[in-house]
């Protein structure tokens, strides 16, 4: 059942809180099946399918944490100033024989501190002259050495299945030897733009009442950044036939479908109705601002999305439902949205009943004190609001905020990969 959030108007149905229509969302989800082993640098920002254990120890040997010398401390006098003959020279990449006693070894850092020893000390305090060694005593045991397997002990799980793999995540597969990974396969996404009036960048307008197509470029750059491969449908006419026939060629093709516009009340808004035709409409207007007719099903195997058309509005739409949505898909491990609270250095007087998120940045006050601004556009059509922003501020349906007030910020760097 739907949540009622206010009263529908004829020919609409109530609007879902956003914690509902995200949970309904999600629960859809399921990772795609099909995996595929790539080679490391073929793994960036993939979803890794399955755990990997470490076969070895890191680092595999004590080594030594600086340039200087090996010894044993039980060789040492208790105070004044220690000599000791040299009687080996470890670089890191040899092997180190076992430490004579009452020697030292000369050694560097990343080096095998050889048998015997139990401390570094580092070559600033030491001075070595015709093959000894002289340094002041004491000297603590145990210092300058990096542990075998201080790291990662052989047997752990170093990278849980459904972990995007970052560059450190690739790195660390690395340091246990991984050559390559196994990943799920990557997502098909369709993208269209629906409209009448939009001409793609590059061409000339021939009327006042053209604009540029912007959102196939945003949605179609933030799908690569989530590394899904996109099929792009371009445009397509404010027209039923043909919304329904680009539909059903994109269902056989893509794993989820994400169009823009088309989806409000007016009669030149065809995509629901074709949803309903072609497949299912799961759900449909949020109460949140900029986005509520936002649009979920399904076409055939295909997932579908219709984002509104308003440019800020889908681009606030793909953070807060797509991208959870896609990462599931994925099959990445779900994690909690980054969100933290901040001062507000604006006033919201007059709040919508809708939950809203407005177009945000952090920046320092006179006191050196980080606060939060707004645009001072949040329309859904100025999409230079989402260039200034650096995430969005989530205002509670009819809250007003004074400056000075704690709110709710998400930062883009958590929402976007
Ligand atoms: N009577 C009502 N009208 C509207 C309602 C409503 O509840 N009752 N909702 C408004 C809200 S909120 C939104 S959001 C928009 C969403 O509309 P649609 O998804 O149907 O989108 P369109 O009508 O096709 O376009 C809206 C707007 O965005 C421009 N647009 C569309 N596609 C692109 C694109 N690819 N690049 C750049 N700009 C695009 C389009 O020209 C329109 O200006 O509906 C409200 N109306
Ligand atoms: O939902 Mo619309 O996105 O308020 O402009
Ligand atoms: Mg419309």
């Amino acid at each position: 059942m739907s949540t009622c959030c206010d009263m529908p108007l004829p020919g609409t149905r109530p609007m879902l809180s956003m914690d509902e229509a995200l949970a309904r969302i999600l629960a859809q989800a399921r990772p795609v099946a099909g995996q595929e082993n790539v080679s490391l640098l073929d793994a960036l920002n993939r979803v890794l399918a399955s755990a990997q254990v470490s076969a070895i120890d890191v680092p595999g040997a004590d080594n030594s944490a600086m340039d200087g010398y090996a010894l044993r401390t039980t060789d040492l006098p208790a105070s004044g100033e220690a000599s000791l003959p040299v009687s080996q020279r470890i670089p890191a990449g040899q092997v180190a024989q076992p430490l004579q006693a009452g020697t030292a070894a000369r050694i560097f850092t990343g080096a095998p501190v050889p048998a015997g020893a139990d401390t570094v000390i580092i070559q600033e305090v030491c001075r070595e002259e015709d093959g000894v060694v002289r340094f002041p005593v004491p000297v603590k045991a145990g210092a300058n050495i990096r542990r075998a397997g201080e790291d990662i002990r052989k047997g752990r799980e170093v990278l849980a299945a459904g972990t995007r793999l970052t560059p450190q995540a690739l790195g660390l597969a690395a340091s246990v030897g991984l050559g390559s990974l196994p990943v799920f396969r990557r997502l098909q996404v369709a993208v269209l733009s629906t409209g009448d009036e939009l001409v793609e960048p590059g061409m000339p307008l021939a009327h006042s009442g053209q604009i540029y197509n912007s959102n196939r470029y945003t949605l179609i750059s933030l799908l690569r950044r989530l590394d899904c491969e996109v099929i792009d449908l371009g445009r397509v006419r404010d027209d039923y036939g043909e919304t329904c026939a680009v539909l059903d060629r994109a269902a056989g093709q893509a794993d989820l479908i994400l169009s823009t516009g088309g989806v409000s009340v007016g009669e030149e808004d065809h995509v629901k109705s074709a949803l309903e035709a072609r497949g299912r409409l799961d759900l449909w207007r949020i109460a949140i601002k900029p986005g509520k007719p936002l649009a979920f099903g399904q076409i055939g195997e295909a997932f579908f999305i219709g984002l509104p058309g308003n440019p800020v509005s889908s681009f606030v739409t793909f953070q807060l439902f797509v991208k959870p949505f896609i990462a599931a898909c994925q099959g990445e491990r779900q994690t909690a949205q980054p969100a933290f609270a901040v001062a507000a250095a604006f006033d919201w007087p007059k709040p919508d009943k809708r939950r809203e998120f407005l177009r945000a940045r952090l920046e320092p006050g006179d006191d050196g004190q980080i606060r939060v601004g707004i645009y001072p556009s949040q329309s859904s059509g100025v999409l230079s609001s989402t260039v200034w922003a650096d995430g969005l501020v989530d205002v509670a349906p009819n809250q007003v905020i004074r400056a000075g007030d704690a709110v709710t910020f998400l930062p883009f760097k958590g929402l976007l990969p």
